[in-house]
């Protein structure tokens, strides 16, 4: 394999409170290639934004290294810092300068360029992002998604060997969110831009990235492709967080073994011969078909998806079966 363009490995990072160091992130590790879009997902306060943090060099990490192209940022001992990590920033808390106009602002990191390729750069910048003639507008003149853009447009604008993603389309409602959220994915890779994102948003990550870690507790749980992790989830923690389903015991579905499976909404078919009785217990139009949580006679809920047609009332009793790919016994 070609050398990583971000390399964790066992990272531990945490705060000093009151004298006491807590740690909130342990053992860590994950690579990039080379143009390889990853993302961290996890609840709020499992650490992901600290990892960000850490690899921009704004928090020190109490353990393990950090390396972008194979140059060590952070070891033992040792930590770059960060005006010379050559990364790009999209925080949240990081926003536009608002007293700068749009091209001051994707200039900002282009001090060291003469005029007139800082100029260009610039103008071939806001042609990237889609907005060539935005140049003299202030931040404020823009829409939420406008300003998204353009705070992409500085991050890209010197050349970054990484960037950092940090819940970069929170703020936008959420059709903007993932027609952004396709686009950037486009303009990094057209780049060939290396990026990590977090986000709490699981569209957000499978719209974006690559490859997804799903975090718990300050720990990855589970590295894999968006579709591995709806699949086939590492354990109940995973399971549930990416994508809708129930955690159930085989035995409930009548199926043979012990442990826990996970069913998919998708993956209930309706079946008056079918061998599970359920009763629904709501169920409501989403368009072409209904969303429906039914109750098994031993009290478990399942969500299921039924497509267009006739859709049983609240009370009533049905029977499904299961599609053929059917559920995932979860470890
Ligand atoms: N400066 C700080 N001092 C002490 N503890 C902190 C500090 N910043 C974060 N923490 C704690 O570290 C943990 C992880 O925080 P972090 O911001 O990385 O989580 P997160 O997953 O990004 O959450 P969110 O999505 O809410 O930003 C939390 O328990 C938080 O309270």
């Amino acid at each position: 394999m070609s050398t990583p363009a971000l390399e964790l490995t066992a990272l531990h990072l945490g705060y000093v409170v009151r004298g006491e160091l807590r740690t909130v992130v342990r053992d860590l590790s994950l690579a990039l290639a080379p143009g390889e879009i990853g993302c961290l997902l996890g609840a709020s306060g499992c650490g992901k934004s600290t990892v960000l943090r850490a690899v921009a060099g704004f928090e020190p990490v109490r353990g393990g290294t950090i390396r972008v192209q194979g140059e060590c940022l952070v070891s033992p001992g040792k930590s770059i810092p960060p005006e010379r990590r050559r990364i790009g920033l999209m925080f949240q808390d990081y926003a536009l300068f608002p007293h700068l106009d749009v091209s001051a602002n994707v200039a900002f990191g282009l001090r060291d360029l003469a005029k007139e390729q800082r100029r260009q750069r610039v103008a071939r910048m806001l042609e990237l992002v889609g907005l060539p003639t935005s140049g003299s507008a202030y931040p404020h003149e823009l829409s939420g998604g406008q300003q998204q853009r353009i705070a992409l447009a500085r991050a890209l604008a010197p050349s970054p060997r990484l960037l950092l993603l940090d819940e970069p389309f929170s703020n936008l409602d959420a059709g903007t969110r993932e027609h952004l959220a396709g686009e950037v994915r486009a303009l990094l890779r057209e780049t060939g831009t290396t990026a990590l994102m977090v986000t709490h948003d699981q569209g957000e990550a499978f719209a974006m990235a690559d490859s997804v870690g799903v975090m718990v507790d300050g720990r990855i749980r589970q590295w894999d492709r968006a579709e591995v992790l709806y699949r086939r989830p590492a354990d109940r923690a995973v399971a549930a967080f990416v994508g809708r389903g129930s955690v159930l015991p085989a035995a409930a579905l009548k199926l043979d073994g012990d442990g826990f499976v996970l069913l998919r909404p998708e993956q209930v078919v309706v079946d008056p011969s079918g061998p599970i009785p359920a009763t629904v217990v709501m169920s409501r139009f989403v368009g072409p078909g209904h969303v429906c949580r039914l109750r098994l006679d031993g009290g478990e809920l399942v969500d299921a998806d039924l497509p267009a047609g006739p859709v049983p009332g609240p009370d009533a009793r049905i029977a499904f079966r299961l599609a053929d790919a059917g559920p995932v016994r979860l470890p």
